[in-house]
């Protein structure tokens, strides 16, 4: 078994307040022995408007915040993966992307969120992700970790089931889904759609959450937590932002194993396409 730490943060605009807040997450990750730190989407920094959003973005190379947490991983020899923005090719739009910077502080994966958070609901959040953020265009294949195989997703990608169906069918033992939820839409959706996806894929979920408000516009639903394969909450926060926050759960792959060999999920694709 290995422990696995979820981080909470709630990041604002400034990138050296957020990058000392997953400074603290580190430290608090390290003393409970976690073998990998999962941070929320967009740890790098939440703006108060698209154009302020696109203005922060930095390169990887020229991230304050990134270069920041590649020196911790690697003091730490802990294996840390983060949402960040990247610029865009021709500097109108960002990326939203989640890297996995690893235990000698190298970013060796990164994927590119596919489904962006385009919503009008009524007394409810209006956000428009398109209008600053380019879509990708990839699944990335899971990959292997100290705590097992990830297959990495972002926050709004989580309502998309197809993508965690292709991770599992790509032998992922866990599915990652670092979020900023709204308050509104995480009432209503956040923990039955990672327990769902979790039961689905026979699979651990682990979702770091921001929490708390980021400006005098935007606030987050928090509830960072994590869920094994058979669809239990092993780790949970609040909705706390007053300070950076982890839980903690054992990872037993053995667990994913049982629950695969006990209840075979046979997909009918004579029947419906396999994703
Ligand atoms: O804006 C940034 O910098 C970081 N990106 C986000 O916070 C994104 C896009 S606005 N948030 C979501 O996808 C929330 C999804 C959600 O709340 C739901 O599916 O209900």
């Amino acid at each position: 078994m290995v422990i696995a730490a979820v981080g909470q943060i709630c990041s604002t605009a400034s990138m050296s307040a957020n990058l000392a807040q997953c400074q603290v997450l580190v430290q608090k990750a390290v003393a409970a022995g976690a073998k990998a730190l999962f941070l929320p989407e967009a740890s790098d920094y939440i703006g108060s408007s698209a154009a302020e959003s696109v203005s922060l973005a930095r390169s990887v190379q020229e991230s304050e915040f990134v270069l920041g947490l590649q020196k911790e991983a690697k003091n730490s020899k802990l294996p840390i993966n983060v949402g960040i923005h990247e610029p865009a090719q021709g500097g109108t739009k960002l990326k939203n992307t989640l890297i996995w910077i690893d235990e000698n502080g190298e970013i060796v994966q990164r994927y590119q969120k596919l489904h962006l958070f385009d919503v009008e609901i009524k007394d409810g959040p209006i956000l428009k992700e398109s209008a600053s953020v380019e879509k990708g265009s990839e699944i990335l294949p899971p990959f292997e970790t100290p705590v097992g195989r990830v297959g990495l997703a972002i926050c709004f990608d989580l309502r998309f089931p197809e993508i965690s169906l292709a991770l599992k069918r790509q032998n992922a033992q866990i599915i990652t889904y670092p979020s900023a939820f709204t308050v509104p839409t995480g009432t209503a959706h956040w923990e039955s759609l990672l327990r769902a996806r979790a039961i689905e894929t026979q699979s651990y979920v682990i979702a770091a959450a921001q929490a708390g408000p980021h400006n005098e516009k935007r606030r987050s639903y928090g509830h960072s937590l994590i869920v094994n394969p058979w669809g239990e909450v092993v780790a949970r926060l609040g909705d706390e932002f007053s300070e950076p926050q982890i839980a903690t759960a054992d990872i037993d792959l053995s667990l994913v194993a049982k629950v695969r060999a006990e209840m075979p999920l046979l997909r009918r694709t004579d029947v419906y396409p396999e994703v």
